[in-house]
């Protein structure tokens, strides 16, 4: 769903075209592969909770607590781990119970794109001028325009009553971490191997060579971060889709304590 130039996202999404190539504003060394955007989060009160979820494809859920009452989802994973295609799977069983942010973005609308729907669409100035009064849970710049999930964007979707859901890449779940009272459950996307996930996104025929080149060079500095103890409640391999989805299912359920129709 996302990644590919003019990809119409499941809500919003960080802004991405061919060739083009994402530095982080906090780490700028470490090149992205496009900022993801964040979805939906709950600033309040967390009461830890033990939680453990015996499967075996979801590793790291005892390493830490996970939180009650947390409406905030972050899940993040490689570029074509398949974090879109599970995602889409729960918003397609729950339609109800999650949603996406609408980002900001100092690019111009495309044709299709709505203000305040698609993206907030802003320019650097105001943009800088709210980062630099903490408005932004995280935030990046891509081919040259800034991109960024705002805690009032974030927190329009929980008073909806539902769970904020942010697909975002490794700076930017090091950004959200740093958050003062923002515990997101955090899941991160583990594919296979390296060389399966090559064929997947050769497969998805999305990116030029050069972009799948340059999301293969930062996949396993991700797999590594997502694999490091404390850094997310649940790592889902996604091997079978299936299994994956049953899991990852589960494991969200539980966290955020909903009950099946
Ligand atoms: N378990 C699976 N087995 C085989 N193919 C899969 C599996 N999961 C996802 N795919 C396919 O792999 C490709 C990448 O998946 P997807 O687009 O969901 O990845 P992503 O992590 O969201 O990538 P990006 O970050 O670039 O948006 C898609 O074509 C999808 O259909």
């Amino acid at each position: 769903m996302r990644g590919g130039a003019e990809r119409v996202c499941l809500s919003s999404v960080h802004g991405w075209s061919e060739g083009s190539v994402c530095l982080h504003i906090v780490f700028p060394i470490l090149q992205s592969t496009r900022p993801r955007c964040i979805r939906n989060s709950a600033i309040s009160s967390h009461r830890p909770a033990e939680f453990c979820l015996p499967s075996a494809n979801c590793k790291g859920v005892t390493t830490k607590m996970v939180r009650q009452n947390s409406k905030l989802l972050v899940v993040c994973g490689p570029s074509g781990s398949g974090k879109s295609t599970l995602l889409r799977k729960l918003f397609d069983e729950y339609p109800d119970k999650f949603g996406f942010s609408v980002s900001h973005t100092t690019r111009s609308p495309r044709r299709f794109e709505v203000d305040g729907q698609h993206y907030h669409f802003t320019t650097k100035d105001q943009m800088q001028a709210a980062i630099d009064r903490g408005e932004f849970l995280e935030h990046a710049i891509f081919s040259n325009n800034m991109y960024g999930t705002s805690l009032e964007a974030v927190q329009n979707v929980q008073k909806s009553g539902k769970i904020c859901v942010l697909d975002i890449d490794m700076q930017g779940v090091i950004q959200i971490k740093k958050v003062a009272n923002l515990k997101p459950v955090g899941v991160f996307v583990k594919p296979p191997s390296i060389g399966e996930l090559e064929l997947r996104l050769r497969r998805r025929n999305s990116e030029s060579e050069d972009n799948l080149r340059a999301r293969l060079n930062v996949a396993q500095q991700e797999i590594n971060y997502g694999e490091t103890p404390g850094n997310f409640d649940c790592i889902i391999i996604n091997e079978s889709l299936d299994k994956a989805y049953n899991v990852f299912k589960e494991f969200v359920l539980k966290s955020f304590e909903i009950v099946e129709n």
